[in-house]
């Protein structure tokens, strides 16, 4: 928040063309405590005045988000909230990948603004910090909404508090949640936060590493001490040392092995396999399992006691399906990302599109969405997202959730790209919707945001020529 001394005096920046919104916002921010403003009218202006201000509320045009760009490069690192007097979802989107903290459509409702802009602090306080750390730009978790982040829906807000506490304690942590939902992302933020932050993050998989060489992993071995062991080896526990072990699918660790484990976590003393003596290390552990840890210690694949010892402090990731609006940011984002990747167009989610995506159960979570819109990138070819690829890989039951008219989905062919005629390719991709809906015109006019007459239309005209 804008509490800190530093802040306390430094002006927000809000620049707008209308005089009448910049009344409005200079009242709002004079309502909160010791919030200064500076007005510019034009953008020029704001790029001469953002070195010398906290954060800023900015209108910008089309493209807004070189107008951001510009001001993150004049110097601004406090909170910035673009606003927009019209703009899609994907403008928005570049806004913030730019470096925008939040995007605000006009009309505005100042004390809106303002509180978003208070809301863009702890983005501040981590740009500052790492502006002072680093010379560097802005890393690109500046872009996020937490540490690499994306969302803003309840739960990931929640989370991200809780995150926070967390961080700054010492104890272990414990980190649940389904597959997918961002439990590695979490283990990272809470060492990026924590006092240890200039220290190593070292993650093991436990599920990744054969049995018989994880305890060489974990403590490191000397020379000789099994065949292969060709060399002395730090393991990652010291590796870890003044920073963070993360130890991820901790259920899949032996147990003679959790039983060291447990050993470590009570004397925090490392001896490599093969070598007598110990070395003391200092590693806070975080760990993480996306069965149910209860279960998994009831089943006896979890020590009972290296639990207790191990779940202090527990970070539960919200699954996807309860995260409401984030689904639709998240999209947004890996499209824009996938699309630069692959230097292909970025396709827009239309209505029904949309609706598929906030349908879907998402089992497999943000990473299902990500795979998912990276292949909508490469397959789709129209300026749209296909509702036949948005609805690939879900289930009869997200099917049935869309509605009885898509129930005879079936997920099509990809054919190689082929160069022909335009109007060849818009009868393929009718006549493709039209058999993706069962023969239903008017869902797969809806699927193409066509209307049914044009659809009518174009179909008779095929058969009259
Ligand atoms: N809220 C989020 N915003 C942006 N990216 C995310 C978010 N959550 C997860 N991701 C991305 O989704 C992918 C899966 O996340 P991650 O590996 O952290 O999940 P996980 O819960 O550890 O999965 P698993 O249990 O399968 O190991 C990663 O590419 C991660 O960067």
């Amino acid at each position: 928040m804008l509490h800190s001394p530093e802040a306390a005096n430094a002006p927000v920046l809000v620049c707008d063309p209308d005089p009448a919104v910049r009344r409005l916002l200079r009242a709002a921010l004079g309502r909160r405590d010791r919030l200064n403003m500076m007005e510019a009218e034009a953008l020029e202006s704001a790029y001469a005045l953002a070195p010398h201000c906290v954060s800023a509320v900015v209108a910008v045009g089309p493209g807004g988000e070189s107008a951001v760009t510009r001001l993150r490069s004049a110097g601004l690192k406090g909170a910035l909230i673009a606003t927009l007097g019209q703009g899609s979802v994907a403008s928005a989107v570049a806004c913030m990948r730019a470096g925008a903290d939040d995007v605000v459509l006009k009309p505005l409702r100042a004390e809106d603004v303002v509180e978003r802009l208070l809301q863009g602090e702890p983005a501040r306080v981590e740009r500052r910090r790492s502006s002072r750390e680093n010379d560097r730009p802005a890393p690109a978790t500046s872009t996020t909404d937490f540490c690499g982040f994306l969302g803003r829906s309840p739960p990931m807000r929640g989370l991200y508090e809780r995150i926070q506490r967390v961080a700054a304690s010492a104890a272990p942590v414990f980190v649940t949640g389904e597959s997918g939902t961002g439990k590695d992302l979490c283990a990272q933020a809470v060492h990026a936060r924590s006092p240890r932050h200039a220290g190593p993050f070292v993650a093991l998989n436990c599920s990744a590493i054969p049995r018989e060489l994880m305890e060489s992993e974990v403590f490191g071995h000397v020379r000789g001490a099994f065949t292969g062991a060709i060399a002395d080896r730090a393991g990652a526990a010291e590796a870890a040392d003044g920073g963070t072990l993360f130890l991820d699918e901790i259920g899949e660790m032996d147990l003679a092995l959790q039983a060291k484990l447990l050993r470590f976590l009570q004397d925090g003393k490392v001896r490599r396999v093969g070598e007598g003596r110990e070395r003391q290390v200092d590693v806070r552990i975080v760990c993480a399992t996306n069965r149910d840890p209860v279960e998994e210690v009831r089943a006896g694949r979890l020590r009972e006691d290296l639990f207790y010892r191990l779940h202090v402090l527990e970070l539960s990731m919200p699954p996807l399906r309860e995260r409401g609006d984030d689904v639709m940011l998240l999209a947004e984002t890996f499209l824009a990302r996938f699309a630069g990747e692959e230097h292909r167009p970025m396709p827009r989610i239309g209505p029904d599109a949309a609706r598929v995506l906030q349908i879907r159960s998402w089992r497999g979570n943000v990473r299902e969405l990500q795979n998912l819109m990276r292949r909508i990138v490469v397959l789709a070819d129209g300026p749209n997202v296909p509702i036949h690829l948005a609805l690939e890989g879900a289930g009869a039951d997200e099917i049935a959730r869309f509605g009885s008219n898509a129930v005879n989905v079936v997920p099509l062919p990809v054919e190689a790209a082929s160069v022909e005629p335009l109007a060849l390719t818009e009868r393929r991709a009718i006549e493709r919707a039209i058999a993706t809906f069962g023969g239903n015109v008017a869902a797969a006019a809806a699927a193409l945001e066509l209307s049914p007459s044009t659809l009518y239309r174009k179909r008779l005209a095929w058969q009259c020529a």
